[in-house]
């Protein structure tokens, strides 16, 4: 494992700054700096302790008797499968030990600064203790001290980075190393079980069962809804086992779009599948997208253990699993893998923030305007544009299908825009006047843009333009053909190229001018696409055809 943190570079900006001491500078003020300030945090949901939202728990007891195991199996495989985590309790670890290596870490933590710095990250490293993935001035930071250790193979280790005050933490830290090792061996063979693959195929990706520790220590902040303790990430590695050293909770998994908080049990490892795994299996065992929030008043710490892949392995979907479809994955070299992860830092999944997108702020806010209006009548107006039976379009309470089920806080407005052709007008508002007109000056510019962005997509991929639009039908969306396919329809395709998102990552800031300033011939749009507009030739048609 630490051979291959050697092949990656890496140069982290104020490594040595510690949140812990900013915490104690700012009791009483409040005052967070900054660049730790995160805007995102207060529009993301959170669901707590609802019901039907339960982590999966694992009883290793039962996984290891023979009485138990089958069904025990098929558990944890519905876990990997429908949550990417679970907790794991009777996994053998002896109580009184959980609590020696808790102690040794929260001793290690309260040790002066300078103390601390005895094991801290150097220049080009990676290991020790200090501010992880912090590459610019102008980043957001997390709210957390690192300490990243490569714990397995034993000989790989680096021990200069490893505490020696308290004077226990390196044999606490070795002990607890081997005892995770051992679960995970075991987990793995389970695992093989209920994929019904080969243990060898399964365990070979993960020979010698390379492992590497981030403690976390996250100090309390006054203001805990302003910070992040870890921005939303999935890891990049083949399992994560979490030990929470406190029972202070703050881990969130995404799941159905919102964040749910996960219990802190005492002495239960909470475990989720990482990249690896998921790649592994074909996108059967999902890596989920996680983070860490802050208590207000309490520190909280917790130690992530990584099982990684074996260097010089190569990362693609089992062959024993390829039987029931294609590979959605492509195979990569573990280290160009581990380094795609590292370089991508710690983000978000899947989400990219498009920032000089080329859509005029006075075309989108023409649009929530009229939106905003229209929502503002009595209902009887609204209600001029209702959903009819069996349609989807119009106004209304969207996605109900039974009396039974749970409500979402939210009336609806569902428009087909594109193609042209597919517009039903019955269902748009004429009043505020300028709402037909809004909308489709919008839909025109989305389009306009999606068109380019998926010529950048196609470059990147190395894929054909031509056929990435023809998955998307984006000729005869932005032509107005007769095609009914929505975007929606081809949403989730192959072509998402799920190994580059699982290497690398995620919720990235992406400036629309940075990928324009690239050398790519502009998007070839048909010539007559807006004139057939249903509300004549819209300027940014006008636009569009000079293009
Ligand atoms: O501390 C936590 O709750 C989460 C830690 C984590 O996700 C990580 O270290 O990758
Ligand atoms: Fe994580």
């Amino acid at each position: 494992m630490a051979e291959i943190f050697d092949k990656m570079k890496m140069e982290f900006v104020d490594k040595d700054e510690s949140v812990q001491v900013i915490a104690d500078n700012i009791r009483d003020t409040g005052e967070v700096p900054e660049k730790y300030v995160r805007s995102e945090i207060k529009a993301d949901p959170v669901i707590v302790d609802v019901e039907g939202y339960n982590l999966p728990v694992i009883d290793m007891s039962r996984l290891l008797n023979p009485e138990f195991s089958e069904e025990e199996t098929a558990k944890l495989g519905s876990a990997c499968e429908h949550w990417g985590f679970f907790q794991l309790v009777n996994h053998g670890l002896d109580g009184g030990f959980l609590q020696q290596i808790k102690a040794d870490i929260t001793e290690f933590f309260s040790l002066p600064l300078e103390e601390k710095l005895a094991v801290a990250i150097p220049p080009n490293g990676i290991q020790g203790f200090g501010h992880h993935f912090v590459f610019s001035k102008e980043q957001k930071l997390d709210w957390v001290d690192m300490l990243f250790l490569a714990t397995r193979p034993v000989e790989e280790r680096s021990l200069a980075f490893w505490p020696t005050k308290p004077s226990t933490f390196r044999d606490t830290l070795d002990k607890y190393s081997l005892e995770l090792a051992n679960v995970s061996a075991q987990l793995f063979k389970f695992m093989a079980n209920n994929l019904r693959v080969n243990q060898e195929a399964l365990l070979g990706t993960f020979k010698g069962l390379p492992q590497s520790m981030r403690i976390n220590y996250y100090p309390p902040c006054s203001q805990a809804n302003k910070v992040l303790g870890l921005s939303p990430h999935t890891d990049g590695v083949g399992m994560t086992f979490l030990l929470q050293v406190n029972d202070v909770e703050g881990l969130q998994i995404r799941k159905d779009d919102k964040w749910f908080s996960v219990e802190a049990i005492p002495e239960a490892l909470v475990v989720n599948i990482g990249d690896v795994l998921e790649i592994l299996t074909n996108g059967k065992y999902k890596s989920i997208e996680h983070r860490a929030v802050i208590n207000p008043v309490k520190e909280r710490i917790t130690i992530a253990t990584f099982l990684s892949v074996n260097l010089g392995c190569m990362i693609g979907p089992l062959q024993g699993l390829l039987k029931e479809g294609e590979a959605r994955y492509k195979v990569l070299d573990s280290v160009e893998f581990t380094k795609g992860y590292f370089a991508a830092k710690l983000e978000g999944r899947s989400i990219i923030k498009l920032t000089n997108h080329g859509v005029p702020d006075e075309v989108s806010e023409n649009l929530m305007n009229d939106i905003a209006e229209f929502f503002r009548q009595p209902l009887e107006a609204k209600k001029a544009y209702s959903q009819l039976p069996n349609n989807i379009e119009g106004y209304g309470q969207a996605f109900v299908v039974s009396d039974n089920q749970k409500l979402d806080w939210c009336d609806r407005f569902f428009l087909h825009v594109r193609p042209v052709e597919s517009r039903d007008l019955r269902f748009w508002p004429t009043n505020p006047a300028s709402f037909r007109h809004s909308v489709d000056v919008y839909s025109s510019e989305v389009a306009k843009l999606s068109c380019r962005l998926l010529e950048f997509m196609a470059k990147g991929m190395g894929a054909e333009l031509a056929s990435l639009l023809g998955i998307f039908e984006v000729a005869a969306h932005l032509r107005g053909g007769s095609s009914s396919a929505s975007q929606e329809d081809g949403r989730r395709t192959s072509l998402s190229s799920p190994a580059e998102t699982a290497a690398g990552p995620r919720h990235k800031q992406v400036a629309g001018s940075r990928l324009l300033g690239q050398e790519l011939a502009p998007c070839r749009l048909g010539d007559s696409h807006l004139h057939s507009s249903t509300f004549g030739r819209s300027q940014a048609g006008a636009e569009l055809e000079q293009s």
